[in-house]
């Protein structure tokens, strides 16, 4: 009798995941799912966040008990608790005396002193298998050394796309090994974990974190709706549900992989025939690939010096969406009561923040990382990084004029006026993005004026009524 125990972390899907790929031998097996503590605890003093805030938190326990359905329709389970990750497995494995422990190897700093942690605990007996998934290439097929990852994301484009190859994904295991006798099984309700979680009231119940609905996104995207056709021309949009592929919660979260993104949008290419658009869906999610590897090179240093500074009130007003700045606080409501937030939004407030407010980017990173449904440690740090002019491709000069893009991506202002409603009441227009400006009487002026707005002034609605709300 062999008993193994797949302890699974950011890969919450039962096909083209090859934990359940490498269980040859394996005569009863254990899955178990971890949530780390300190996610649960509040991040900094002040600012009253936790990391994992009750958006992710939602979304992850659904993705947690649609994979527990998926495993027990073949015949397995899923244990979930809440605790110290390397802990829990390293006792788990002890109890059921298993002989192989396998995981998902992982970039971030924590997930990889876990294993670390864990690897000192297990017995001779029992061995620790670390297995890649989830990304579009795997280390073997990198055509550099892991040090000598292209400094710019271009270079590394170009690199990959000279022998481009990705492998087909896996297919769901019909059948797996039996449940081991006596092994603890089940996950706690949500309810009890996090009350505001569960009772998340929140536009994002529209992601639904899981398996099947990660497949539903995919084939509604491609195939129902035939956005990817023109994704390339959407994917800079605001409001609306198909202006870009909502793939990260699911990808973040490892309901889907990168792979199976690829093999449908090659099968979409074949039928419909290659665009930009297709390529370009591509070509993100290689960035996505490009901020894992160099989170593996960075380290520690992806995350910047160990400790937050304390959030001051300019950080704390960009948090609460209440600078004044309309672009920037719709974004930062629509993050907090969403969960999501576009590419174009999410660059904009971060250049905001680092750039206007001056304040430290890790805060910002570390307020993301509490709303995000998607959060995943390489985009996100390395993200904030690369709008802060740090790390990767490193460039002072990446500045969003936040005004100049607010008035050519949103120019009606309808995107502002739906997360501040108060908005709706000045005409569509630049008004909507300079209230201050446009109806002093009734708007406050922002925190920051930055000199590159001036240019942008607009005159002031002398005297104007309120106008109909457009929406
Ligand atoms: C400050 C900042 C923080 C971010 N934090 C995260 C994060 O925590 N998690 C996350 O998944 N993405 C993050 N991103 C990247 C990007 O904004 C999101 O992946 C994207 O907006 C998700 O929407 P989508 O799935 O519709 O993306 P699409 O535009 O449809 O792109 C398809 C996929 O490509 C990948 N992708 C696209 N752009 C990027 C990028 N710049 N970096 C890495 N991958 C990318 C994502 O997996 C995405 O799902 C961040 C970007 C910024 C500027």
């Amino acid at each position: 009798m062999s008993c193994a125990v797949v302890w699974l972390r950011h890969d919450l899907r039962v096909a083209d995941n090859p934990l359940f790929g490498a269980l040859d031998g394996a005569s009863s097996l254990a899955c178990v799912y971890v949530l780390d503590a300190r996610e649960l605890r509040d991040w900094a003093p002040q600012q009253v966040a936790r990391r994992c805030g009750p958006a992710r938190l939602r979304f992850l326990w659904q993705s947690l008990m649609a994979l527990r359905g998926e495993l027990l329709k073949r015949g397995s389970d899923l244990l979930v608790r809440i605790g110290d990750p390397a802990e829990v497995v390293a006792e788990l494995t002890q109890r059921l005396a298993a002989e192989r422990v396998l995981v998902r190897d992982e970039p971030g700093v924590e997930e990889r002193a876990q294993l670390d942690r864990l690897t000192q605990r297990l017995d001779d007996r029992c061995r620790l298998q670390r297995l890649e998934s989830g990304m579009l290439f795997e280390r073997t097929q990198l055509p550099f050394a892991e040090d000598g990852l292209p400094a710019t994301f271009s270079a590394f484009r170009r690199r990959m796309e000279r022998d481009w190859q990705v492998l087909t994904p896996r297919p769901a295991p019909l059948t797996l090994p039996l449940w081991p006798d006596g092994a603890p099984r089940g996950l706690p309700p949500l309810d009890q974990v996090c009350g505001v979680a569960a009772g998340w009231p929140a536009a994002s119940q529209a992601l639904e974190g899981g398996e099947a609905p990660a497949y539903q996104r995919l084939s509604h995207y491609l195939w129902d709706s035939n956005a990817i056709a023109s994704y390339k021309e959407t994917r800079n949009g605001l409001l609306g549900a198909d202006f870009s592929t909502r793939f990260s919660p699911w990808l973040a979260h490892g309901c889907l992989s990168a792979r199976q993104i690829h093999a449908e949008v090659r099968a979409w290419e074949v039928e419909h025939g290659a665009n930009e658009s297709s390529y370009w869906v591509i070509f993100e999610l290689l960035w996505r690939d490009y901020f894992h590897w160099a989170a593996w090179q960075d380290g520690p240093a992806l995350f910047g010096a160990a400790s937050l500074p304390v959030p001051d009130t300019e950080v704390l007003a960009w948090c609460e969406g209440n600078t004044g700045v309309p672009f920037v606080d719709a974004a930062m409501h629509e993050l907090a009561s969403s969960g999501w937030l576009s590419n174009r939004a999410r660059q904009n407030v971060a250049s905001f923040l680092v750039k206007d407010l001056g304040a430290d980017w890790r805060l910002g990173a570390a307020w993301f990382e509490r709303c995000l449904i998607d959060y995943d440690a390489a985009s996100n740090w390395g993200n904030w990084r690369y709008v802060a002019g740090l790390g990767r491709d490193p460039r002072q000069g990446r500045y969003f004029n936040v005004l100049k893009q607010a008035r050519y991506y949103d120019p009606q202002g309808h995107y502002v006026a739906h997360w501040l409603p108060s908005l709706a009441s000045l005409p569509p227009g630049p008004a909507r993005h300079q209230p201050w400006q446009a109806a002093p009487e009734r708007f406050a002026a922002p925190r920051v004026e930055p000199p590159a707005w001036y240019e942008w002034r607009i005159p002031a609605l002398s005297g104007a009524e309120p106008v109909e709300p457009d929406e």
